[in-house]
């Protein structure tokens, strides 16, 4: 059992908002199984020791997606309090540059519009980013 007043989990987590040429934004929806199972979200993972956070959410893309990015201006920071752990999200608009998005691990890839984004279940943290990338 954990310690009453221990800290949580911080995880610091780079993200990209992957836009292609036709106005379109990456999503993929994580696995079932684990932690916000089946929700949809922006790639993106935990940055390394040493590494920058473009660094971080090149690599990611790549291992994740299999996909060439070009990372971008920075677009919004979320610090977000989930019940087991705290969550930091800088998030970076980026371009695809090359390849077909693959679910290397995850679910299901998709291309959408900002429009089609509602369709979609995305984690709480998930909301601030949404409405700073319709303000961008
Ligand atoms: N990549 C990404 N992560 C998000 C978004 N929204 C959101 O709450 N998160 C959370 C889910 C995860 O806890 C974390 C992403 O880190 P990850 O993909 O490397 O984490 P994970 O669930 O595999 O975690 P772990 O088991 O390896 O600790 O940030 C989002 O839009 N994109
Ligand atoms: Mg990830």
């Amino acid at each position: 059992m954990r310690e009453p007043n221990a800290p949580l989990p911080h995880k610091l987590i780079g993200v990209a908002a992957i836009w292609n040429d036709q106005q379109q934004i990456l999503i993929d929806r994580r696995r079932q199984d684990g932690l916000l199972g089946g929700l949809w979200e922006f790639p993106g993972g935990k940055l390394e020791p040493g590494e920058t956070v473009e660094q971080c959410i090149k690599r990611e893309i790549l291992e994740e997606l299999g996909i060439e990015i070009a990372v971008g201006d920075h677009l919004i920071t979320i610090n977000h309090p989930y019940s087991h752990f705290h969550v930091t999200l800088i998030v970076h608009h980026c371009r695809h540059i090359s390849g077909e998005p693959q679910p290397i691990e995850c679910d299901e890839v998709r291309w959408v519009t900002l429009d089609q984004l509602d369709l979609y279940p995305f984690p709480q943290a998930n909301v601030e980013i949404i409405n700073a990338l319709r303000k961008s």
